[in-house]
């Protein structure tokens, strides 16, 4: 098609099946957003920062040098964090830190990251959740006015999961009343730090603290690193970029080391632990973990971050499917479109059940983490190991599936999605970091299966245990759960395997100790086992948490909603009974008749949601401007779209590149 006579009306097939759709779209915004007023907050924040088209590119961003990438990347978070602090952040109040609408809405000013996103994202966090109410009124303003940037420098070359392994070291000096941090080796290095290359002037240290001859272990700090006028490291601070990575290549991940530095006894951040003028350190806080807690947070959030990037994945690739047709299964039939095939709704639909899925979990973590805050406040600090297996495990399988699935939508637009200007890989390769980054995927979970097992102990001794292992005391009872395919039945089931999977971790530890080893090898021994029980329990909590709260929500909603969002559930519920057929098989009373069943009604679902499958990413309500997809976009003009983006490519600036000259001609005319 030539590109002048490019229509741009909505492609006809999209059109239909909007007009297929037979449930009321908005209702279904409103559930995904978590209420209607979320959705108006959003809806008004978008409108603040994307109206001004300041987030448009005129060269597309993946086109650009990688100094020009970053040079674009902080002019555009100039702009978003004047927008964030004047407008949007009056808006919202310090709540969206928590939110994922600042960061859904940077979407469409960074295709891959803003170098200011950790300065949000954790350097704030921090201030808040670390410092006294004296140090927080010193920074916070500072921060919040973006007089001051930040970044948060915890993890070093040697060290990343063992956090009491980090080797730089602040060391008090009662003399002069500061700290001198230093980096004594190579492997202490802070490395990976968002924003902390070029970017920051300031950054959150954590290092080994040492007073009075004795280490009290890690501790956080915050650290002026350079001038804040010239914008140089200060004499004994060495700071760079790490150097090209997979993606996050406008996030300017740095390096930093000191020789001897010196930073003030107040720049410790002092809310759980203070170290006086003489040098005499000072416990404050009631839990040893404490310091931990910006990871925690941002755990927390980061399964909402899962849920949003996999919504728009879906988008993209649904919509697509519907535009895009091909091969011809009937002969003299016109070829369908793709999105009939049920494969292709095999490979999407759950897709769009996990986007739901998360969602809800993500808001109910987010609800729980607040209470836990709570009772800290209080002093209270009981719930903390149940909120710290939580967030682990829960952090762990949403990042792990949302890339997973982000990369199923990927494969679902064949040749199209590895378009960068599908979006799809860019958005790949920002979800993949977060499996590893903020804890690695097989650490968390490992720490959710230490709580599990200590939780088995205790129900087996006779003692109560927290809400989400209650269904271990059933387990105990041995009482075989006898299968039936009703979503509470399922959930028992997974209860079930997932309570068989932990004892029979924990008769494995004590039977390796037996042997006369000690527990700490047992427990190595077991750990292939203990990563798999832990996300039986994750996957277990998520289809609880998911079905009860999408029945709560949609009590009052229309009945085609009602319908829509239970035929999701359900189909969520069924694709992992059959994912783990072998679990059930092994740990419930499931027949193979049974698995047949559930594989007829999961088929039968995929037809029923076939209709209403545009409807649905519609639902998810994302703004052109945010998908940033050539195959994505509402008006689901894909094939001009992706010939309008392919000649921005800076290789279609003329019919032939210099590279012709200097070196094809020469080798063609043998004269190199
Ligand atoms: C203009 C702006 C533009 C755009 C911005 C827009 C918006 C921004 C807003 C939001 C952004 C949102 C997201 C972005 C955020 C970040 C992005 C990317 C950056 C990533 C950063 C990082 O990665 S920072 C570094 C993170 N590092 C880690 O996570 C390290 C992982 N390791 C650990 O957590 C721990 O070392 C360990 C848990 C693995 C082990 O710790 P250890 O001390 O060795 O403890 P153990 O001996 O194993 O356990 C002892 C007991 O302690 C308990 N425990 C452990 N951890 C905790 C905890 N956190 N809380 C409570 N309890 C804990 C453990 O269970 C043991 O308990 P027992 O009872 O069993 O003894
Ligand atoms: C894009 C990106 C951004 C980041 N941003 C920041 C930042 O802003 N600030 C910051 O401080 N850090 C940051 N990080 C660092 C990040 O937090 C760490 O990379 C992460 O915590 C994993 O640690 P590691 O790299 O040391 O991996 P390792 O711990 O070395 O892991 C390597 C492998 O060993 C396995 N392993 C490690 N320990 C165990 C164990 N005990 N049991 C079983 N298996 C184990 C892991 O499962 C993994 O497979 C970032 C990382 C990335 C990729």
């Amino acid at each position: 098609m030539s590109t002048d006579k490019m229509s741009v009306k909505v492609n006809v097939d999209l059109q239909k099946e909007r007009q297929k759709c037979n449930f009321n779209i908005q209702e279904v915004t409103f559930i995904f957003d978590g209420g209607k007023e979320q959705t108006l907050q959003r809806k008004k924040i978008e409108d603040i920062a994307l109206n001004s088209g300041a987030s448009i590119d005129s060269i597309p961003e993946e086109c650009l040098g990688l100094k020009e990438r970053y040079d674009n990347a902080v002019r555009k978070s100039c702009i978003y964090s004047r927008i964030v602090k004047n407008e949007i952040l009056e808006i919202t109040g310090l709540e969206a830190l928590g939110n994922p609408v600042l960061r859904r809405t940077a979407d469409a000013f960074f295709k891959e990251i803003s170098p200011f996103m950790l300065h949000l994202g954790m350097f704030v966090p921090t201030i808040i959740g670390q410092c006294t109410e004296e140090q927080q009124a010193k920074w916070l303003p500072r921060a919040l006015e973006m007089q001051i940037i930040g970044a948060y420098a915890q993890t070093e070359l040697g060290h990343g999961t063992f956090i009491r392994g980090l080797e730089t070291t602040a060391t008090y000096d009662p003399e002069t009343e500061e700290f001198v941090l230093h980096s004594p080796t190579l492997t202490s290095y802070k490395w990976w730090a968002g924003g902390l290359g070029n970017t920051a002037n300031h950054c959150i240290v954590v290092a080994q603290l040492y007073t009075k001859g004795q280490c009290h272990g890690t501790h956080p700090f915050i650290v002026p690193i350079r001038d804040m006028e010239t914008h140089e490291p200060f004499p004994g601070v060495k700071v760079g970029d790490v150097g090209v990575r997979m993606g996050f290549n406008t996030a300017d991940n740095g390096f930093l080391s000191f020789n001897h530095y010196r930073i003030p006894r107040e720049n410790m951040m002092m809310k759980n632990a203070k170290v006086l003028k003489d040098g005499t350190y000072v416990k404050v806080a009631r839990h040893e973990k404490l310091t931990y807690g910006t990871m925690v947070f941002v755990r927390v959030t980061l399964v909402k971050e899962a849920a949003i990037n996999l919504a728009k994945a879906a988008t993209i690739a649904v919509r697509y499917s519907a535009v895009r047709r091909q091969s011809q299964p009937k002969p003299d039939a016109p070829e369908p479109q793709i999105i009939d095939y049920p494969t292709q709704q095999h490979k999407l639909f759950i897709c769009i059940a996990t986007a739901h899925a998360l969602q809800i979990t993500g808001d109910w973590l987010w609800r729980t983490f607040k209470d836990v805050l709570a009772d800290m406040r209080g002093g209270n600090t009981d719930s903390l190991p149940e909120l710290h297996a939580l967030s682990s495990c829960l952090k762990a399988i949403s990042t792990s599936d949302s890339a997973a699935y982000i990369e199923q939508c990927r494969f679902a637009c064949g040749g199209h999605g590895y378009m960068l200007s599908s979006n799809l890989p860019l958005i790949y390769s920002f979800v993949t970091a977060t499996r590893t980054y903020e804890g690695d995927y097989t650490v968390l979970l490992l720490q959710t299966a230490r709580f599990l097992v200590k939780a088995w102990e205790q129900v087996e001794a006779g003692k109560s245990v927290t809400p989400t292992v209650s269904y271990l005391t059933l387990a105990a009872t041995k009482e075989k759960v006898l299968w039936n395919d009703f979503a509470e039945g399922i959930i028992r089931s997974f209860q079930a395997v997932a309570a068989r999977k932990i004892s029979a971790c924990a008769e494995t530890i004590k039977r390796h100790m037996k042997t006369g080893i000690c527990y700490e090898d047992a427990w190595q021994l077991t750990t292939v086992r203990l990563v798999s029980a832990a996300e039986s329990h994750c996957r277990s909590v998520i289809c609880q948490t998911y079905w009860n709260e999408i029945t709560r929500l949609t009590a009052s909603c229309s009945t085609n909603v009602k319908i829509v969002m239970e035929q999701l559930a359900t189909l969520y519920l069924i694709y992992w009974a059959l994912e783990r057929s072998g679990d059930l098989l092994r740990y419930s009373t499931i027949s193979e008749k049974d698995l047949n069943r559930l594989q007829e009604r999961y088929e039968e679902l995929l037809a029923l949601i076939r209709p209403n499958a545009v409807g649905l990413v519609d639902a998810f309500d994302f703004r052109d401007e945010i998908l940033r997809s050539t195959l994505g976009a509402y008006d689901g003009r894909v094939y001009e779209r992706l010939m309008e983006e392919a000649l921005k490519s800076p290789l279609n600036d003329g019919p032939v590149q210099a590279s012709f000259h200097k070196y094809i001609k020469p080798l063609t005319k043998g004269k190199l």
